[in-house]
C-alpha cells in the first residue's frame, strides 16, 4: 500500500469507530477484508488510527471540525482526523489527498477554507481531554496536569518485566539483543526494561515464548514491588484479569498465589501464562474464594477509568462519562469492602488502579479508612504518565489485630 492508501484506510476505519464500533473490532474487520495489506501496512494503518484516537479533539479541530470530546460526535469525520494529523505532523496534505489510486480524494473548497487558519482551541481541546473531565483531571494532577495530558497524546512505550524465576535483567537484555530486540533498564522497577528497538518482533521471540520476559508496564511492576511480600505467605490477586499482577507476585518470593476475578473467563489464559513463566498460580472460581480465606495479603487491582493507560487504549478517554466514573467508584468501594473480609487478622490489603484521578485513588482509600477504623494506611504512591510509565496508584493498608 502507498502511504496515501494507508491514510485512506485509516479514514474509513475511523469513520466506523466514530459510529460507535470498538477500535479493535473495526481494525480486525478491515484487515480481514484487505488481504492485500501486508504486516507493515497493517501496523502503519493501526498507528494512524490510534494516533488519531489519542488526539481526537485537537486533530478534529485542526482538520476543520471540533466538538466537546465525545467519540460519537456526529460532527467529526475520519477525514478531518487524518487531515488534522497531517497538519499536526507538518506534512504536505496535497501529497496525500491526491485522489490517485487508493489515496484520499482531493480537498473540496469547503475543506480548504476550514483548514486555512489555525483553530482557536480551548485548553482541554488542545490537550485532548473531554470538557466534563478537565476540572477533575486538573485538580487531581495539579501543576502536572498539562504535562500528563500531553503525555497521553503520545504513543506508549513498550515495557517488559524480567521474570526473576528464570533469569536476571542483564541476561534477559542479552537474550533479547540476540533476536534484534534492544532494551534498556527502566528506573521505575528493578525488573523493568524499556524496549528501544525491535518491539514488533517481541511476541515471536524465544525470550518471550520461553517466559524470560513478560509484557508489563514499569509502573505495574512497581506496584508489585511496593507490596510487603515474604516467603510462605498466602496471597490473593482479587481482580486478576489476565493475571499480569499474579505472575509478577509469584516471581517475587516463595508464595502460595491465588487468582480471582468476577469474570472468570478473563483468567482463561492464566494457566498457560503461568506455565510459561514457571509459576504456580491457583485460579479460584468466584464461589470458592471465601472458602480459601484468610489470606496474608489481598491485592485489588480494581476496575477503573483507565486514565493512566489511555495512551494504550485511547477510546477509553472519550467513552468515559461522569455516570460511568461514578459507577466505577461505587464498584471500587464495594471491592475494597469485600476484599478486606478475606484478609487474615493483622494482614495486608493493597488497592491499585491504573488511574490518575483522585476520586478513584486517594479519595477512595480515605473513604475506606473512614468506614473501617481497624485499618491503617502504610503507604501510598502514584505514578504519572509524563514520567515515562502508565499512570498508576497503589495504597498498602494494614489491619490492626488484637491477637
Ligand atoms: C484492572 S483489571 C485487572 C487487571 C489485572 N490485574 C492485570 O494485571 O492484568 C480489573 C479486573 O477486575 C475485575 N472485576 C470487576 N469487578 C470485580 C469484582 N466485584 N470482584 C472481582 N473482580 C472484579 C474485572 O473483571 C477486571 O478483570
Amino acid at each position: 500500500m502507498t502511504p496515501a492508501a494507508r491514510r485512506q484506510a485509516a479514514i474509513e476505519i475511523l469513520d466506523q469507530i466514530l459510529t460507535g464500533e470498538p477500535a479493535e473490532k473495526a481494525l480486525t474487520a478491515w484487515a480481514r477484508r484487505s488481504r492485500f495489506a501486508g504486516s507493515k501496512d497493517r501496523a502503519a494503518v493501526r498507528d494512524h488510527v490510534f494516533d488519531a484516537l489519542r488526539c481526537l479533539r485537537s486533530y478534529a479541530a485542526l482538520g476543520g471540525g471540533g466538538g466537546a470530546g465525545e467519540i460519537s460526535d456526529a460532527n467529526t469525520t475520519g477525514r478531518q482526523l487524518i487531515l488534522g494529523a497531517l497538519r499536526a505532523e507538518g506534512a504536505d496534505i496535497g501529497e496525500i489527498f491526491t485522489g490517485v489510486g487508493h489515496a484520499p480524494a482531493p480537498l473540496e473548497e469547503a475543506e480548504e477554507i476550514a483548514i486555512s487558519a489555525a483553530p482557536q482551541m480551548q485548553q482541554a481541546e488542545a490537550l485532548d481531554i473531554p470538557d466534563w473531565l478537565w476540572p477533575a483531571f486538573a485538580a487531581s494532577l495539579g501543576d502536572a496536569a498539562e504535562a500528563a495530558a500531553r503525555a497521553l497524546q503520545q504513543r506508549a512505550p513498550v515495557h517488559l518485566r524480567v521474570n526473576r524465576r528464570k533469569t536476571d535483567r542483564d541476561a534477559a537484555m542479552r537474550a533479547l539483543a540476540e533476536e534484534g530486540i534492544l532494551a534498556e533498564t527502566h528506573p521505575a522497577a528493578d525488573t523493568a526494561l524499556s524496549v528501544t528497538e525491535g518491539a514488533r518482533k517481541l511476541r515471536n521471540s524465544s525470550a518471550y515464548l520461553t517466559g524470560l520476559v513478560e509484557l508489563q508496564d514499569a509502573a505495574s511492576q512497581a506496584v508489585i514491588e511496593a507490596l510487603p511480600l515474604a516467603d510462605g505467605q498466602r496471597v490473593l490477586d482479587y481482580c486478576a484479569g489476565g493475571g499480569g499482577k499474579s505472575l509478577a507476585i509469584a516471581a517475587r518470593a516463595k508464595l502460595a498465589v491465588f487468582a480471582h476475578d468476577i469474570a472468570r473467563q478473563r483468567m482463561k489464559d492464566l494457566p498457560a501464562r503461568a506455565d510459561r513463566a514457571g509459576a504456580a498460580i491457583t485460579v479460584l472460581a468466584p464461589d470458592d474464594v471465601a472458602a480459601k480465606a484468610p489470606f496474608d495479603l489481598v491485592l485489588c487491582d480494581a476496575p477503573c477509568s483507565g486514565s493512566g493507560s489511555w495512551r494504550r487504549a485511547p477510546e477509553g478517554k472519550w467513552r468515559l462519562t461522569q455516570a460511568r466514573l461514578d459507577e466505577l467508584c461505587q464498584t471500587q468501594a464495594q471491592i475494597l469492602h469485600d476484599a478486606s473480609q478475606l484478609v487474615a487478622p493483622g494482614g495486608t490489603l493493597a488497592y491499585a488502579t491504573c488511574s490518575m484521578l483522585d476520586a478513584e485513588n486517594g479519595d477512595q482509600v480515605a473513604a475506606f479508612l473512614d468506614r473501617n477504623p481497624d485499618w491503617q494506611l502504610q503507604r501510598d504512591h502514584g505514578w504519572q504518565v509524563q514520567d515515562g510509565t502508565d499512570g498508576f496508584y497503589v495504597a498498602v493498608l494494614s489491619h490492626f489485630s488484637d491477637g
